[in-house]
């Protein structure tokens, strides 16, 4: 067994007895029905090798880790114009949070808070139906993941449009300073489809090869982006892909991340790894407590981290 397996593996005996901590996110119904008791950890290393323990193989719903991709996609689609729309700072509130949009005149501060990712999600609508545009990002999460079985949970999507009430305040409130270019359902439509994209840690893990690879995955022998906008979309997690908690992330783990409310996690250890981790269990920041705690082991014990050797 390789080294690397071990460390999974160890990782994974240590944080067993946590299993089924924290709270299931329940402001979706759909996600509440989630059996807390699953921790799954996927690494894929650059030479196209898995290194995987517990529920590595069963699909969740990623929620705001599909942000990474949307946010890949309408880079391709906008190019840096994008940041006319979104900024690049850290929000300091939680991820559903409205109180800045008001200061700031509907700009949202970055695209992993929902304010920013419906912002997104209007970008990548232009010129679309909504159905289409829904189907151009399955369409490249299956090419940088390489599997053409991903495919979107239909209940989750409708479960979040009953209930999605803060979402359409944050969008209705955007397109109230003229900052959305499409009506409210359409967006919305879009956003809540990608968020409820269902993955494994294994196929999440291989999808975010591009990011530790300088953008391009290596198992696939495709690029995906270029190296700078790899790097580029890196910084952004680091600083803002766990919302308020984004200083903690990086203190504790040092590597860029993009967590989901459905408890999954996705980190980048550039130059070496992509890595997923998941268990439904959430902390008050709406991150998975013990997929952090799962990250951290593991960055300590590989030494991966963007901040020293
Ligand atoms: N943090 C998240 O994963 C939030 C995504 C979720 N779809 C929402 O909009 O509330």
């Amino acid at each position: 067994m390789s080294e690397l397996q071990e460390l999974v593996d160890g990782v994974y005996r240590d944080l067993k007895s946590h299993i089924g901590e924290g709270k299931v996110a329940d402001y979706i119904p759909e996600l509440a029905k989630v059996d807390p008791k699953q921790f799954g950890i996927a690494v894929a290393t650059l030479d196209g090798s898995f290194h995987i323990a517990g529920d590595a193989d069963a699909p969740f719903s990623i929620q705001s880790i599909s942000k990474v991709f949307t946010l890949t996609l309408a880079l391709g689609m906008a190019g840096d114009t994008l940041w006319t729309r979104v900024g690049r700072e850290p929000s300091g509130t939680a991820f559903n949070s409205i109180v800045q949009l008001e200061y700031e005149k509907g700009r949202p501060r970055n695209p992993f808070i929902n304010a920013g990712a419906i912002a997104v999600a209007d970008m990548i609508l232009a010129g679309h139906q909504p159905r289409e545009a829904i189907g151009e990002i399955v369409h490249f999460v299956r090419f940088v993941s390489g599997d053409d079985s991903i495919a979107i949970d239909h209940e989750v999507a409708k479960s979040e449009t009953g209930t999605g009430y803060r979402n359409f305040a944050l969008a209705n409130f955007m397109r109230s300073f003229g900052r959305l270019n499409h009506p409210v359902e359409h967006v919305l439509g879009v956003y809540f489809h990608h968020c409820a994209l269902a993955m494994s840690c294994r196929q999440l893990a291989r999808a975010g090869l591009y990011l530790a690879a300088g953008g391009r995955n290596p198992v696939l022998d495709s690029r995906v982006v270029s190296r700078e906008r790899a790097r580029r979309i890196n910084a952004l997690m680091l600083m803002c892909g766990h919302y308020d908690a984004s200083g903690d992330f990086a203190y504790r783990v040092g590597l860029p991340g993009k967590s989901g409310v459905g408890g999954g996690i996705l980190a980048v250890a550039p130059g070496k790894a992509s890595i997923a981790v998941w268990s439904p269990g959430l902390n008050e920041y709406g991150n998975s407590l013990v997929g952090t705690a799962a990250l951290e082991l593991l960055a300590q014990r590989t030494g991966w981290s963007v901040f020293g050797t």
